[in-house]
């Protein structure tokens, strides 16, 4: 039996994390517990594309688990770049998984609500069937499929809407948006949940310790909203603590008002009652409010 599936307790863990400049990767390293020892790597330290390299990585840096969250993730550029969305969020992540096995290290694969079809009016469970309707969501697909093929022993973790004060997030968006614009409109007909990329972080690392995991899990916050009630919330926030001096009106539009190049789900709000007991999730308002005091 492989004694690294065996690590418990995290002390002596090894992680390396892939994607060492995007906001997961960020929310990890500033949630890193202190016996788990991290190594986070971006483009120049890691060529994902060849599997070699990744092999390389693990055993130049011990790494007892491999935590991917290197993807394409500009949900609208994806529809005119499939094929450079697919090569990363499939091809790569298949090629993380392979390496995973081939050195038995432990994998844990970031993934979306977005593949989902949206179709649904209750919170998507873990065994759902999956159906994106945009290239983003397809690629995550394929990247999942390809990567439980290559290693079936792996973990796929699914959020949604995640904010941070690293990278690019809504919640930033919106911000700047509300501090340049007189007015703004927002879409009223998506909903799921906003998702705190630092409660992300800690929920990885937990269950980057457990003994046994399930293929896929899904993590977010709880509660749930449409972008337009996200916006809302920001703003009110945002004024509450400071952080605007103005209030602008915010329309609530329809999908079909506010045409962009990829279609969004409708609905993908995660059913996280198995993750909840692994670590007990917080309303996405609450965790907002930690963050936009932050900024
Ligand atoms: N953001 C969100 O709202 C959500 C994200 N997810 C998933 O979570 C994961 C992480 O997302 P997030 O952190 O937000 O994404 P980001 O876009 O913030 O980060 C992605 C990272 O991937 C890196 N990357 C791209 N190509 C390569 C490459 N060839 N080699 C190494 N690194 C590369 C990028 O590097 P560089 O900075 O150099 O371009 C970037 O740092 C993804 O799997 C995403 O699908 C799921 C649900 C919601
Ligand atoms: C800027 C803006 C956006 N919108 C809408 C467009 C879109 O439907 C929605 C969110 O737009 P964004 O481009 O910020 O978010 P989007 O890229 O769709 O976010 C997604 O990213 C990927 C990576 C995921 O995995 C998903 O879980 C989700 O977080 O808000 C407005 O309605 N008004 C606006 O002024």
């Amino acid at each position: 039996m492989n004694k690294k599936i065996l690590v418990t307790g995290g002390a002596g863990l090894n992680a390396l994390v892939i994607g060492k400049h995007g906001q997961v990767a960020q929310a990890l390293l500033a949630t890193k517990p202190e016996h788990i020892q991290v190594k986070a790597v971006g483009r120049q330290e890691i060529d994902i594309h060849n599997i070699d390299s990744i092999i390389e990585a693990v055993k130049k840096h011990s790494a007892d688990i491999v935590i991917n969250t290197a993807a394409y993730t500009h949900v609208d550029n994806a529809e005119s770049h499939p094929e450079e969305a697919f090569f990363l969020n499939e091809q790569a992540a298949a090629n993380i998984a392979a390496a995973s096995k081939i050195t038995h290290t432990r994998f844990i694969h970031l993934s979306t609500d977005y593949i989902f079809s949206g179709e649904k009016h209750s919170p998507y469970l873990v065994t759902d069937a999956a159906g994106a309707v945009n290239i983003y969501g397809k690629s995550k697909l394929a990247g999942e499929q390809a990567v439980l093929a290559a290693n079936p022993d792996c973990c796929i973790v699914r959020t949604s809407w995640l904010y941070s004060r690293f990278g690019n997030n809504f919640v930033k968006t919106m911000l700047k948006l509300m501090q340049s614009r007189d007015t703004l409109s927002v879409i009223n007909d998506q909903t799921a949940c906003p998702t705190s990329a630092i409660a992300l972080g800690q929920f990885i690392w937990l269950l980057s310790q457990q003994k046994k995991w399930q293929q896929v899990y899904h993590w977010s916050d709880t509660g749930r909203a449409t972008w337009y009630q996200f916006a809302l919330e920001i703003q009110n926030l945002a004024i509450d603590l400071g952080k605007l001096t103005r209030r602008i009106p915010i329309a609530p539009v329809s999908s079909e008002q506010f045409p962009t190049p990829a279609k969004r789900p409708k609905f993908s709000l995660l059913d996280i009652s198995v993750s909840a007991q692994i670590m007990t999730p917080r309303p996405w308002q609450q965790n907002l409010r930690s963050l936009i005091k932050t900024l």
